[in-house]
């Protein structure tokens, strides 16, 4: 087990130069960010991969024809798979036309997201493509069996991609999951200055929790659900939020204003 995790997502993604080495994917919910649409751009064009989802495909296009981009100069997917239950007929055709990898992944055990998490770890590997990130555009709203299965991913994904780590980027939060060990998450001021929410949510199994830079932090304390859940909780001022957990645990945080 690491030492301690060092976690500052905010700062790469608002910065996107950190660290470039992160592929992007694009699900099948809303693109409604409230950011400036060249955050998005920025992020889909200075990752190392591209993909789109079924349904996220048709989604990613409407979003780029909405914004005015000429569908010609902009760089489409690597990969874009699926069940293609959501996928047009003319959006499939669209992309025979293009250098895009289209594949099938009928699976009906798995969700779209998980086997996409495979097919972009295969991909990497047959390209030697490094990467240690992968954003996957979730908006939160909307099917809760969705949002649920998009969690799932997150405990399922280390089986899937080993140590590359994987986001939930929505409109306003970023969701990842912290293994059991130690983590330090570094907070933006303009976060903690306006008291943003932060969450601590034992979806996978209880744990046992110490966390320090939080208003209302644990002290070894159980989570669970049924019991104590760490929702609505905010930052105390510190840089760095440090928690401790004996299992896996959902970290989730506010990122409105940030993007
Ligand atoms: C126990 C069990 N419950 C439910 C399912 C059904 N199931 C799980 S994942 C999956 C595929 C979902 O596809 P995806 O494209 O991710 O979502 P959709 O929008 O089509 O629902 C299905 C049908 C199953 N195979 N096993
Ligand atoms: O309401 C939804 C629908 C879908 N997703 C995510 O997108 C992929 C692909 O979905 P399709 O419906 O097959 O196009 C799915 O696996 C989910 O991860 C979602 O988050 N919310």
């Amino acid at each position: 087990m690491k030492d301690m995790e060092i976690w500052s997502p905010c700062e790469d993604i608002t910065e996107k130069v950190k660290s470039k080495n992160y592929g992007i994917l694009v699900l099948n919910v809303p693109i409604a960010f409230n950011c400036s649409h060249h955050f998005l751009t920025n992020l889909w064009d200075q990752a190392k991969v591209r993909m789109t989802v079924d349904g996220g495909t048709q989604r990613w296009l409407d979003w780029l024809k909405m914004n005015n981009y000429n569908l010609d100069e902009v760089r489409m997917p690597e990969l874009f798979s699926g069940d293609m239950d959501s996928t047009p007929e003319a959006t499939l055709d669209f992309f025979k036309h293009t250098c895009t990898q289209v594949i099938y992944t009928p699976n009906q055990d798995e969700t779209d997201f998980v086997k996409a998490l495979r097919e972009l770890h295969k991909y990497c590997e047959a390209k030697c493509i490094q990467i240690d990130t992968i954003y996957a555009l979730a908006d939160t709203s909307g099917r809760l069996d969705q949002i649920i299965a998009n969690i799932n991913a997150l405990y399922k994904c280390k089986q899937i991609i080993g140590s590359c780590k994987l986001f939930l980027l929505a409109k306003n939060s970023l969701t990842w999951l912290l293994d059991a060990g130690k983590h330090s998450i570094s907070i933006p001021q303009p976060l903690r200055d306006r008291e943003k929410w932060c969450a601590l949510l034992p979806i996978g199994e209880p744990c046992q929790v110490s966390t320090t830079g939080l208003k209302w932090n644990l002290d070894k304390q159980k989570l669970k659900f049924g019991n104590l859940v760490s929702t609505s909780n905010t930052y105390s001022g510190s840089e760095i939020v440090t928690v401790e957990t004996d299992h896996p645990v959902v970290w989730s945080m506010s990122i409105d204003n940030l993007l």
